[in-house]
């Protein structure tokens, strides 16, 4: 039941949509069970292209994709679909259902759960994002931050292994993407999933446990949130703005001041910013 999360292994991952433009070349990373991992990079660097690798939506070109020990291919996909989840960036083009409770129930209606099991399940997944006041009501009555927790509810009631969120609050205003990140982090905090996300969003990469920069095809870094942090290089290279508190604290130490007791860190690692 994805109690823990599900590992990936990646073992020399290529991919091109098009044979004279590879997009990724022989990439290896292993993700382990539980982890939050924060892909970053570029603008076409190919974050995109690899979440829809992870979720099974595209296939290698070459090497493989293990999913707790299993390749992903024509064979095993069907299987492990179901345990990968992914939100994407538009919350208008993830709605199926003609109201939220359809939505949550999409999703479970090839399971074979006994009607009752479903009906619990949409309630349980519906209160657990906060949404169950909106089970009734139909996609155009909701805030786009409502609907991707809805996306999300319909997600995890399939109880997956694994979830990817690919920009998934990008579109979403500061309060909702506030909300959102508290849902992530929950989720974190519960074990049960292996969390991938492509963001530019500097708390939500903060929050995450570790972060992969992809640049010319490959991993261009593996490193700590602190360590991207610090990399001026990398931030800009990949667009990204450190959290404001980062900020503060290097331009202090560039113009000499010592960071003001009580201000607080951003996380142990920032400690010799
Ligand atoms: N369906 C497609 N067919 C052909 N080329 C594609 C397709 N999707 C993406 N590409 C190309 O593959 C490369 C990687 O795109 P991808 O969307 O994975 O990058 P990304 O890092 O997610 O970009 P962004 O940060 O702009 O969202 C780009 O050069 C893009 O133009």
């Amino acid at each position: 039941m994805g109690e823990t999360g599900m590992a990936y292994e990646l073992r020399e991952v290529s991919f091109a949509y098009h044979p004279a433009h590879p997009v990724l070349h022989e990439i290896t990373l292993s993700i382990p069970s539980g982890s939050w991992v924060s892909l970053v990079g570029p603008n076409g660097c190919g974050k995109s292209t690899l979440a829809k690798l992870l979720g099974g939506l595209l296939a290698v070109n070459g090497g493989t994709v293990d999913v707790e020990g299993t390749p992903l291919n024509r064979d095993t996909v069907q299987r492990l679909r179901p345990r990968i989840g992914m939100v994407f960036q538009n919350p208008d083009n993830q709605f199926i259902g003609a109201t939220v409770e359809e939505d949550i129930a999409f999703g479970l209606e090839g399971r074979n759960l006994p009607r009752e099991e479903m009906v619990t399940r949409v309630r349980e997944y519906a209160d657990k994002l906060q949404i169950g006041h909106l089970l009734p009501k139909h996609p155009a009555e909701l805030s786009g931050g409502q609907k991707q927790r809805v996306a999300v509810a319909s997600i995890l009631a399939m109880e997956p292994g694994i979830v990817i969120f690919d920009e998934a609050s990008s579109m979403l205003d500061e309060k909702a993407r506030g909300e959102l990140l508290a849902i992530l982090r929950e989720m974190k905090q519960s074990g049960r999933y292996t969390m991938v996300s492509i963001t530019h969003d500097a708390d939500e990469i903060l929050a995450s446990d570790r972060a992969i920069v992809l640049g010319g095809g490959t991993v261009a870094a593996d490193l700590t949130p602190g360590e991207l942090f610090r990399n001026e290089t990398l931030m800009a290279d990949c667009r990204l703005i450190a959290p404001y508190r980062i900020r503060l604290q290097q331009e202090l130490k560039r113009r000499g001041v010592p960071f003001p007791v009580g201000l607080g860190r951003v996380g142990d690692e920032e400690a010799d910013l």
